[in-house]
C-alpha cells in the first residue's frame, strides 16, 4: 500500500487544529506503565499467563486477532481498577497525553459493568472520572462529556439494572450519554431497545449512540439508527455496504466515530487506505478521528490523523472540513462550537500559504 509523506509543516497543522474527541473508553487509556503500579498498589493479581512486564505487554500489544482478542485483555487491565484515585489518574492521564496533541473537546465513554462486579460502586467511578474532568477543564482549558456505554455481552437485564443505577447521575447530567460496547457479534442492537427508552425517560437530553458496523454488518447500523434512536454511530465503517444507509447518513447528517488504528490493530481493515473515507467525504456523511483504545493500539488522536494523511494525503481543505464536522457533531453547547470554530478559522488562516 503507498505512503505518502506527512511533512513537518502538515503534522504542525494536524498538531494545532482544534480537536474534538468522540469514541476514546477511559479503560482504553491504561497504559501498561499504569497498569503494573495500580495492580501493585490495589494488591491485584493479574493472571498467570498474563506479561510480566511493560514490555513484554506492549509486544502482545502490537496487533490482536479480533475484537474479542482485544477484548480479553481490555477486561484483565479494568481488573487493576479499584479507588476513586485510580479513575482519576487513569482519565488525567488521557486528558495530559490528549492535551499534549492538541485536544480541545471530549466525549468520553467508560464502562461501570466492568467495574461493578469487583464492588466497585458507579459512584466512585464517577467521581473520579468526574475529579479529572474538571482538571482537565480548569488546568487544560479540554472540555468534555461523559457517556456510559453498557456492555452487550452481558444479558439484558443486568444491563437495565446498571442503567436504572445510574438515574440520578443522568438526571443530574453528571452523565450526558449513553453508549452500547463490547463484543459486536452476536449481541445486534435491538437487544437493548428497552435500555435506550429508558436512558430516553431520564432526561430530554440525554444523548445516545452505540458501537455499530465495525465487526457488524451494515444492518447493525439501521437498526440501531431505527430501534436505538441513536444519533451517532460509534464505527460504522460497514455502513458503505448498504447505498441507502449512506444516503440516509448524509441526509440526517449522522456522524461516524472513526477510529483508524483500532480498526488497523483489530484486523477490521487490512491497511488504512482500506478505511471508506474518500466515499464518506464524497457522498456527504461527517465522521471525526479518534483513538478508541489508545493505551492498546499504539497512538493518541494526533496519532490517528497523522496516520490517515500518510495514506490519504488530503490538502488542508479537507482536513479543516474533517475538523468542522467533528466540532459540529460535538454534544457541546453551541458557545463552545463556536470558540472552536473560531479556533479552527485562525489556523486554517495561519497555515493558507504554507501547505
Ligand atoms: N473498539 C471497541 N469495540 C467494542 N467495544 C469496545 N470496548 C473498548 N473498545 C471497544
Ligand atoms: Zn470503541
Amino acid at each position: 500500500m503507498p505512503e505518502y509523506e506527512c511533512t513537518s509543516v502538515m503534522r504542525e497543522f494536524l498538531h494545532e487544529l482544534p480537536k474534538c474527541e468522540h469514541h476514546v473508553h477511559l479503560e482504553g487509556t491504561l497504559e501498561p506503565d499504569l497498569l503494573y503500579p495500580l495492580a501493585l498498589r490495589n494488591n491485584v493479581t493479574l493472571p498467570n499467563q498474563f506479561p510480566k512486564t511493560v514490555e513484554e505487554l506492549e509486544k502482545r500489544y502490537v496487533m490482536f486477532r479480533d475484537l474479542q482478542d482485544f477484548l480479553d485483555f481490555y477486561y484483565i487491565g479494568c481488573e487493576v481498577l479499584l479507588q476513586e484515585e485510580d479513575f482519576f489518574d487513569l482519565a488525567w492521564a488521557y486528558f495530559k497525553r490528549a492535551h499534549a496533541q492538541g485536544l480541545r473537546h471530549a466525549e468520553v465513554f467508560f464502562d461501570p459493568q466492568s467495574h461493578t462486579p469487583r464492588g466497585v460502586a458507579i459512584e466512585t467511578v464517577v467521581a473520579g472520572f468526574k475529579r479529572a474532568c474538571q482538571k482537565a477543564l480548569d488546568e487544560l482549558q479540554v472540555t468534555s462529556k461523559l457517556i456510559m456505554c453498557l456492555l452487550r455481552h452481558l444479558p439484558v437485564e443486568e444491563c437495565k439494572a446498571t442503567l436504572e443505577s445510574s438515574r440520578v447521575l443522568f438526571e443530574t447530567q453528571q452523565l450526558h450519554g449513553l453508549g452500547l460496547d463490547s463484543a459486536e457479534q452476536p449481541f445486534p442492537p435491538e437487544l437493548f431497545t428497552e435500555c435506550y427508552e429508558l436512558a430516553r425517560q431520564f432526561h430530554p437530553d440525554v444523548k445516545l449512540t452505540a458501537h455499530a458496523g465495525e465487526e457488524g454488518s451494515a444492518k447493525y447500523v439501521s437498526n440501531a439508527l431505527d430501534l436505538l434512536q441513536v444519533t451517532r454511530i460509534d464505527h460504522g465503517v460497514r455502513s458503505v455496504e448498504d447505498p441507502e444507509l449512506v444516503a440516509r447518513l448524509a441526509r440526517d447528517k449522522t456522524m461516524l466515530t472513526i477510529c483508524p488504528l483500532s480498526s488497523l490493530k483489530l484486523q477490521v481493515v487490512k491497511d488504512i487506505s482500506d478505511l471508506p473515507l474518500t466515499q464518506l467525504l464524497e457522498a456527504g456523511v461527517p465522521f471525526s478521528i479518534n483513538s478508541d483504545d489508545p493505551a492498546y493500539f499504539g497512538g493518541y488522536i494526533l496519532d490517528n490523523y497523522v496516520a490517515v494523511q500518510k495514506k490519504f494525503n488530503w490538502d488542508a481543505a479537507t482536513w479543516a472540513k474533517v475538523a468542522r464536522q467533528a466540532i459540529e457533531g460535538s454534544w457541546c453547547d453551541g458557545k463552545r462550537k463556536d470558540e472552536l470554530l473560531t479556533m479552527l478559522a485562525a489556523v486554517v488562516d495561519k497555515y493558507s500559504a504554507l501547505i
